[in-house]
């Protein structure tokens, strides 16, 4: 972990160093699953949803790694996963492989000299039940956002953010497939070849990206681009996750020319951030509530100098609990790009009805 990248006179430095050091522990556990992944790392939950060990795994060593590095704070965590499944009869083999994931990962990586039990694992990822709202600090988790990409081989992110009395100030998304070098060739930067982005942001310190396995961090900027026609846009690789016939009339009515740039997780969000693409178009089917896990680390973009908005033009109330409230639709671009996008987003869902 660099000790550089710390701003100077930024509130949050501790928690952002803590942060950083969970995520980029917890996709070391995910890059290992990943590279082997068997069938049987894999269940369905309820919701017919896909879970796997490196979820687990993940989300017990970033509750982890924050509750040892800010020992002084008290510790509130939303995350996306619960035992409920691992406490099932038939589960022990997998809860058994959990935990060996993560005390290799500890031995490995040398920080910390403990290990978990199985209990202290199912415990570890109970406490990611908090219900947050807009007092006090909670923390922000989805261990693996992306969990279909991952599984497929593709883009997935560890994403953690810290909502402080109602609003998020601090963001950090792993990123281990994304390549640290921006596609954006205004962007260029030294970064070469290498795989595996981490971006982080506080509020009021502007965003930035370095390498996950660490290196010398870079400011970075959304696309400043204020014509739509220059503009791409990213969109769920899933087509089950963002309707298709709504992203395409919305592009087609700003007259964006390149295609969708379908991608998994909230690496679109890191893209974004960095000025890959310049619109990330997210429209759910009707009956599908966001979860705040799935944005909140995405929040990144605002300190890149970008917007998130809902369908309607409000910010993201990240504070109502375990749920987004919010007008379905999610739209993140630039300043100049946002109105313009909004009322497309706008005819084209009238246009739906
Ligand atoms: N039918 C659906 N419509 C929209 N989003 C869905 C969905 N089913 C699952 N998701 C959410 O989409 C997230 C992935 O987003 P993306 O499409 O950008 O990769 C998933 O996060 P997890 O993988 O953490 O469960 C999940 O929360
Ligand atoms: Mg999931
Ligand atoms: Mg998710
Ligand atoms: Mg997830």
């Amino acid at each position: 972990m660099s000790q550089a990248t710390e701003v100077v006179g930024n509130p949050y430095a501790a928690e952002l160093a803590a942060a950083k050091k969970a995520v980029a522990l917890a996709a070391r556990l995910c890059q290992r699953v990943q590279r082997s992944i068997l069938h049987s790392d894999i269940q369905s939950k309820a919701d017919k949803t896909p879970v796997t060990v490196a979820d687990y795994g993940s989300q017990v060593l970033v509750c982890l790694v924050l509750k040892k590095e800010l020992p002084s704070h008290s510790f509130s965590i939303i995350a996306e996963e619960d035992s409920k499944d691992l406490r099932e009869d038939g589960a022990q083999e997998i809860i058994e492989h959990i935990t060996t994931l993560i005390n290799e990962t500890i031995v490995n990586d040398g920080s910390y000299n403990m290990s978990l039990s199985k209990e202290d694992v199912l415990s570890a990822i109970d406490g990611g039940k908090s219900e947050g709202g807009p007092s006090g600090r909670h923390w922000i988790l989805d261990p693996i956002d992306g969990t279909k990409g991952f599984i497929r081989g593709d883009q997935y992110a560890v994403a953690l953010g810290l909502l402080d009395e109602g609003k998020v100030v601090l963001g950090v998304l792993g990123c281990p497939n994304l390549p640290l070098k921006s596609t954006n060739k205004n962007n260029s930067s030294s970064f070469g070849d290498r795989i595996g982005s981490l971006f982080f942001a506080t509020i009021g310190c502007g965003a930035q990206v370095e390498a996950l396995e660490g290196s010398e961090p870079q400011k970075i900027s959304v696309c400043s681009t204020n014509n739509p026609v220059d503009a791409s846009f990213f969109e769920s690789f899933e087509a089950s996750h963002s309707k298709r016939d709504l992203t395409s009339s919305i592009a087609e009515k700003l007259g964006v020319r390149a295609p969708p740039v379908r991608m998994d997780s909230q690496a679109k969000y890191g893209a974004l951030a960095r000025g890959d693409g310049a619109i990330f178009l997210r429209i759910p089917h009707k009956s599908y509530i966001e979860t705040v896990w799935d944005h909140a680390a995405g929040s990144i973009v605002t300190e890149a100098g970008g917007m998130v908005k809902d369908a309607a033009g409000n910010d993201l109330d990240f504070c109502k609990g375990r749920y987004l409230d919010r007008d379905r639709g999610i739209i993140a671009t630039n300043k100049h790009l946002m109105p313009l996008v909004l009322k497309a987003v706008q005819e084209a869902m009238k246009e739906e009805q």
